[in-house]
Order: structure tokens, then C-alpha cells, then sequence
């Protein structure tokens, strides 16, 4: 669990809170030791989440293989959320997980393979539990309650090239493991076209996946650090990466290999726009 240099215990009335850009003062360091009163003024409150932010953000990038943070307090747009959750079960509070989560316009196909617009798609970008609390249910506690919070249900939020183990959490809490190939960094599972619209069942375009190790996702993964064991088999993410080999943007994917992840996930030409 990660320990702060302060007590975070008056920042969490309860074990998960909401937080988001306007509660942070990403430009102001060091925070002075007292909370500023004037207007204008970051608060020692402001400075702290600022704080919390960049080291749970570093420390998720490094748990998934990312040169960049992808959650850090400068870069948390006005309409995006950060999930952030403590416990004291150590004797003194410190912080567990972070999730981040917001909304994108994308260019998605559909079950039909059909090219669509979707704007303001429910997005999870990051999703972080510390190593010393993983796979104990601390993951599904954070995800519930963002669900929660943002009424959104899982099957219609995107995912933001998620990991071997983002891919294995989804499948076991959510029975999510059918995705919809896409030509962007987002996975799409089955479900997400599911409404009084465009509810189509046509198989046509769906991955068929008894397991994650079949998956081919036509996307972008994120790499990690350890090899994951997904579920209770043994496939990698190379394994994972190899047979995503017949998506229909293959291509692709092969002529970034190399690249940063980070870097080919600004450069997605099917992202409308970042953030909303
Ligand atoms: C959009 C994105 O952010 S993608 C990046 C997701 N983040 C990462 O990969 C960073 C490292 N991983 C983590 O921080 C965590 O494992 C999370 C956030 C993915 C899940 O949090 P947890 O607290 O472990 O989840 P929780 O305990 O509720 O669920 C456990 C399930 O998640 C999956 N999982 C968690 N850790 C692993 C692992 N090491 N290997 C394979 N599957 C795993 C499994 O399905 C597991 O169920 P199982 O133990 O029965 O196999």
C-alpha cells in the first residue's frame, strides 16, 4: 500500500472519494505546510490529492509497463473522474487503488462490422489496485462503486487498452469476454450496442473467446511488468499478442510494434477527440 509523508485521513470521509480537476492544484509545489486562505489559494487539501494522484498514477504506469503516466493531476480533464481508495487496515490510513475514468467521442464499428460515430462513450482509462492488495476483491470494490457513481453499467464502457489483467478482472466479475473488434486503442465488449436502437444479435464481427488466451482484439494492449496468468491459465501477453493476429486492423497493430504504447494511443486515427 503507499504511505504518504502526511495523514490522508481527513481527505477520506469514507474509503473511496470522488475526485476531480477542480479539487487540484497540479501547478503549485511544493504545498505550503499550512492551507492557504486566500481566493485563489491552493489548499494543503488541493496539494495533497495533487500529490496522491501523481505517485498512484507513476506507480500504475510502472505496474503496466508505460513510459507515461496516463493519470497524473495536470493532465485530469475538467469532465474527467478519479476514483481513489484507502483503508487503514495497516493501523494508519494509505492509499489502495485509483481508477480514472471520463468519456470520448470514438468512430466504432458495430456487430456488423458497420463504421459508427458514438460520442461521449462511458471510457475507463486507468485502473491501478497496489500489488499488495490485488486479487482481493479491492478491484471490484473501486470498479462498483465508480459504476455506481457514474451509472454506468459495464458492458457499455470502453476500455482503454487494457491489460492481461484488466482483460482477465472483466471477464470473471463482469462474464465480459466477447469483444467487438475495433480499430482504435478502446476494446468494446458484446452488449455495448445493446440498446432499444441498436440491438442486433448478429454474431458477424464478434470475437468468439471461450477464454482470454483466444482473444483477438484488434487493439492496442498494454503491456505489464510480471507475465499475468490469466484466470487460471498461463497465457502472457505475448501469447495474447500473437493471436491477435487476425482482427481486421492486423496491420496495424504490426506496423507500430516497437513504438510506445503511450505514444501510439495519442496517435489512434479513430479518436475524434481527446477528452469531453
Ligand atoms: C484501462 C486500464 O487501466 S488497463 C490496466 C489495468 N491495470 C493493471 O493492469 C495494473 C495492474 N493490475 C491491477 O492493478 C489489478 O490487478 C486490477 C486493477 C486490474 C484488478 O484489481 P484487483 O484488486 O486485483 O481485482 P479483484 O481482486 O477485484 O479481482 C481479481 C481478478 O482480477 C484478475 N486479476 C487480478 N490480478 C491478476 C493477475 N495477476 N493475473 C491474472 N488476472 C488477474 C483476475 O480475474 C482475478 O480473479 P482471480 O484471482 O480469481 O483469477
Amino acid at each position: 500500500m503507499v504511505e504518504f509523508a502526511f495523514d490522508i485521513k481527513h481527505l477520506f470521509p469514507q474509503s473511496i472519494i470522488r475526485v476531480q480537476a477542480h479539487s487540484l492544484s497540479p501547478k503549485v509545489a511544493p504545498c505550503r505546510p499550512y492551507p492557504h486562505t486566500n481566493r485563489g489559494q491552493p489548499t494543503r487539501s488541493s496539494c495533497r490529492l495533487s500529490e496522491i494522484l501523481n505517485v498512484m498514477g507513476k506507480l500504475s504506469a510502472d505496474a503496466q509497463g508505460l513510459r507515461h503516466a496516463v493519470t497524473s493531476a495536470d493532465k485530469l480533464a475538467p469532465d474527467q473522474v478519479v476514483y481513489l481508495m484507502a483503508d487503514k487496515a495497516a493501523g494508519h490510513w494509505e492509499i489502495t487503488g485509483l481508477l480514472k475514468v471520463g468519456t470520448k467521442d470514438l468512430f466504432v464499428f458495430d456487430q456488423g462490422g458497420c463504421y459508427r460515430r458514438f460520442n461521449q462513450t462511458p471510457a475507463i482509462l486507468d485502473f491501478y489496485v497496489h500489488e499488495s492488495r490485488q486479487r482481493c476483491g479491492q478491484g471490484k470494490l473501486l470498479f462498483e462503486w465508480m459504476l455506481e457513481k457514474q451509472g454506468w453499467s459495464p458492458q457499455k464502457c470502453s476500455v482503454d487498452r487494457p491489460s492481461n489483467k484488466m482483460l482477465a478482472f472483466m471477464a470473471k466479475h463482469y462474464d465480459l469476454v466477447r469483444t467487438i473488434p475495433q480499430g482504435n486503442n478502446f476494446v468494446l465488449y458484446e452488449g455495448f450496442f445493446d440498446d432499444p436502437i441498436t440491438t442486433s444479435k448478429s454474431a458477424s464481427g464478434l470475437q468468439a473467446t471461450g477464454s482470454i488466451r483466444n482473444q483477438s482484439q484488434g487493439h492496442y494492449k498494454r503491456q505489464e511488468h510480471e507475465q499475468a496468468q490469466v484466470g487460471h491459465g498461463h497465457a502472457n501477453r505475448n501469447t495474447v499478442q500473437n493471436d491477435a493476429n487476425s482482427g481486421p486492423f492486423r496491420k496495424d497493430q504490426k506496423a507500430v510494434s516497437g513504438t510506445s504504447l503511450y505514444r501510439r494511443r495519442w496517435n489512434s486515427p479513430l479518436t475524434l477527440a481527446s477528452m469531453q
